[in-house]
């Protein structure tokens, strides 16, 4: 599908928010077709951005121009992509808030979740959430700005493959065909193909519940356990992602699509997903906090599993590949007695949701 629209945006510029290791790989990847203006909240960053063309070490395209201004950027894109880990996500739409009008549109690539708590409370001291009280990150722009038109961007797309130019593809989610248009018209490329959908909600979710089971694959893998048993957790694993899902919000074609299954299979293979290396490691005997002391980028899948233990809580679901791993996380439960017991849970029907 050719955009009606990518003359009009040709020559605009367009603002990647966030230079981490995906913000960077978009970045890059946008630069091939537009000029594009990166925000960093670290003034040394921006310089290294704008005189060695790198961001902490990540080639930039030097093109592309680096700003720690939130008004400059956001007085110059109409189109905003916003590539910022989950933790940092809801201060960082509050931060651009001020500069936001509803004429522009913003894509996220985040794959974590917010809460949505009163002031001074915090995950522990409420321990039970409800769907109300989780925000995916759409949810977080549409609560925090004027900007309406919202989409996200998921899929199997690990940056590191993405930096060297292996073909992949991704899925733009918004409500507004516009958002599906415009993205695809700027990202689209003989080695990028970008599918449309309009389940936002469950595409974003798609992209956070695989976090979960990656490190569960991670963790089979640090264990050599061997394929059959890989199979096994991807395809209960996605029955899993489909309850949870379903019961925030998303349908159930979200999952069994790109952003769900294709990125659940991708994350649940690869050595360099974060999240598959938290599991492997804890399999090896790592504790928790040792692995988050050496670990540079974020794994979206730790907090997850949190949020999705108290939203549990208060939902009539079991979910118990999360159950078992929150346990392993945060209660010091032996992960190969986690194995045991989910071999034992009596799933007796195969596909129970079609
Ligand atoms: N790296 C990958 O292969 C992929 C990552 N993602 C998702 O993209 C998101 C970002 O991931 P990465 O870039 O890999 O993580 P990263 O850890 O490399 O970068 C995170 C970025 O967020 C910024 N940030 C965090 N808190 C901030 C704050 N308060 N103010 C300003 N900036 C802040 C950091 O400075 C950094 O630029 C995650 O949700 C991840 O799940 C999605 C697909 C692929
Ligand atoms: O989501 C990703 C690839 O699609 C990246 O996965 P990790 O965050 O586990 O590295």
């Amino acid at each position: 599908m050719v955009s009606k629209n990518s003359s009009e945006t040709k020559d605009k510029w367009i603002g990647v928010i966030g230079v981490g290791s995906f913000g960077t790989a978009i970045a890059n990847m946008l630069a091939e077709k537009s000029p594009v203006m990166v925000y960093a909240r670290k003034e040394e960053v921006v310089h290294e951005i704008n005189e060695k063309h790198s961001a902490q070490g990540k080639p930039l395209n030097p093109k592309i121009k680096g700003t720690y201004s939130p008004a400059e950027i956001c007085e110059n894109c109409d189109i905003l992509f916003m590539m910022i880990s989950s933790s940092g996500f809801q201060d960082v739409v509050k931060t651009f808030a001020p500069f936001l009008f509803p004429y522009h549109l913003i894509i996220h690539g985040t794959k974590g979740l917010c809460l949505n708590l009163n002031p001074g409370e915090t995950l522990d001291s409420v321990q039970k959430i409800k769907r109300s009280q989780i925000l995916t990150m759409s949810e977080v722009i549409l609560q925090e700005s004027v900007v309406v038109r919202v989409g996200c961007l998921a899929g199997p797309n690990l940056s590191k493959e993405l930096v060297k130019g292996q073909p992949a593809a991704t899925v733009i989610a918004s409500k507004y065909n516009e958002v599906i248009i415009e993205g695809q018209s700027l990202l689209r490329s003989e080695k990028f193909q970008v599918y449309g959908n309009s389940d936002i909600i469950g595409v974003e979710l798609s992209g956070v519940l695989k976090n979960i089971i990656a490190i569960a694959s991670g963790a089979l893998a640090g264990l050599q356990l061997g394929e059959n048993a890989k199979g096994l957790l991807i395809s209960r694993g996605m029955v899993e992602m489909v309850h949870l899902s379903n019961a925030l919000g998303g349908s159930v074609k979200s999952v069994i699509g790109l952003a769900g299954i294709g990125d659940l299979v991708t994350t649940c293979n690869s050595v360099d997903s974060r999240n598959f290396t938290v599991g492997f490691r804890l399999a090896k005997g790592e504790k928790l906090n040792e692995i988050l002391a050496d670990m540079e980028e974020v794994a979206e899948g730790i907090n997850t599993i949190r949020v999705i233990k108290a939203f549990l809580e208060t939902a009539d679901l079991r979910a118990p590949i999360t159950e078992y791993l929150y346990r392993v996380l945060f209660e010091d439960f032996d992960i190969k007695e986690a194995l045991q017991f989910l071999m034992k849970y009596p799933f007796n029907v195969d596909i129970d949701f079609v």
